[in-house]
């Protein structure tokens, strides 16, 4: 304790998980592919970023496993939510990062909250007393298992959809500001049976994507859900109502997958706050938080 919050977030992770050197604290196993982005004439309505200009605008993604267990099986419950990071290459040399995952929305509200769900399943070994920790965090706070009610395990990382889940706000031209969250959604989804999914082979997801890009590209549709004035724009654990317009920002093409891909994925570093003139942090104080374990997770895995 006495230390911030960022590293104690690291810790607990490395606590559930274990410490494997050289990975990533959370979503360890992944695989990196590139492509790239082209803006719908809506998105450059809402944000003046030089991403939405309508050129193409080269990225280098990765999809991913939940947790920190870096020989985790695909199909295990425990991948879920499955998630994707995306950087775009900008035309100035700068990048700039989205970060999201399969879930509609956040288990907790906050940073604090999600070290004490951490926490409590460090200290819910399987042979714990029953009720255990994490039971009893769970029975008090219902948007644990309403969120994670909302993921299953896809057949392909190609045919999921991924939230952004933390609002962030477009500046236009003019000067206009909406809150949005991203939406990264693939032509169809699969999603299977569990009892499908735990017979899979152990790196299913990882294997398969490589395969289908040599058929041809995978394509998702970047999307943003606008804010109305009265939707909290700082508790990612409430989802907006259905109901909120969702404007199409661009077509994510992936067409390469990267032949050095467990290389590679060591020395990227994706930040949901590495942001753009144009899109700006909301007030939510998690993508401030979640910037600093990244970097405290980065650090550890490149000594
Ligand atoms: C306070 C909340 C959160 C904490 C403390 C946290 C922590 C972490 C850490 C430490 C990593 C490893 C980073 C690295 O080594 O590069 C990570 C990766 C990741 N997180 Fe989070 N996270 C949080 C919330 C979220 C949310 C809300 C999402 C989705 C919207 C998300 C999606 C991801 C994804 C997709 C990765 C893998 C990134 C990559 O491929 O490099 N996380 N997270």
């Amino acid at each position: 304790q006495g230390q911030p919050l960022e590293e104690q977030l690291v810790n607990s992770m490395n606590k559930v998980f274990g410490v494997h050197p050289g990975m990533r604290a959370n979503h360890a196993k992944g695989i990196v592919v590139e492509g790239s982005f082209k803006a719908s004439p809506e998105a450059a309505g809402l944000s003046r970023a030089a991403l939405f200009s309508g050129a193409a605008i080269p990225v280098t993604a990765r999809f991913s496993d939940s947790t920190g267990v870096p020989n985790l099986p695909d199909g295990s419950d425990d991948a879920n939510p499955h998630g994707v990071a995306v950087k775009f290459h900008l035309p100035d040399g700068s990048d700039t990062d989205i970060v999201i995952n399969s879930l509609k929305f956040f288990p907790v509200s906050t940073g604090e909250e999600f070290r004490e769900l951490l926490t409590a399943l460090a200290e819910s070994p399987a042979n714990a007393a029953k009720p255990t920790k994490f039971e009893q965090f769970v029975s008090s706070h219902p948007s644990v298992p309403a969120a994670f009610g909302t993921v299953a395990t896809p057949d392909s990382f190609a045919d999921e959809e991924y939230y952004g889940i933390n609002a962030f706000t477009f500046v236009n031209k003019a000067g206009e500001r909406q809150a949005v969250r991203y939406q990264m959604l693939p032509e169809k989804v699969v999603h299977l049976e569990k009892s499908d999914a735990a017979k899979r082979a152990p790196d299913f997801l990882m294997n398969e994507l490589p395969e289908r890009l040599k058929q041809g590209p995978v394509t998702f549709h970047f999307k943003a859900q606008l804010a109305a004035a009265e939707d909290s724009t700082k508790d990612p654990a409430k989802p907006w109502p259905e109901s909120r317009k969702v404007v199409e920002l661009g077509v994510l093409t992936i067409d390469k997958a990267v032949p050095n891909s467990d290389e590679v994925q060591k020395s990227l570093l994706f930040l949901p706050g590495q942001l753009t003139d144009g899109i700006e942090q909301s007030d939510d104080p998690m993508v401030d938080i979640r910037g600093g374990a990244y970097a405290v997770s980065f650090s550890r895995r490149n000594p």
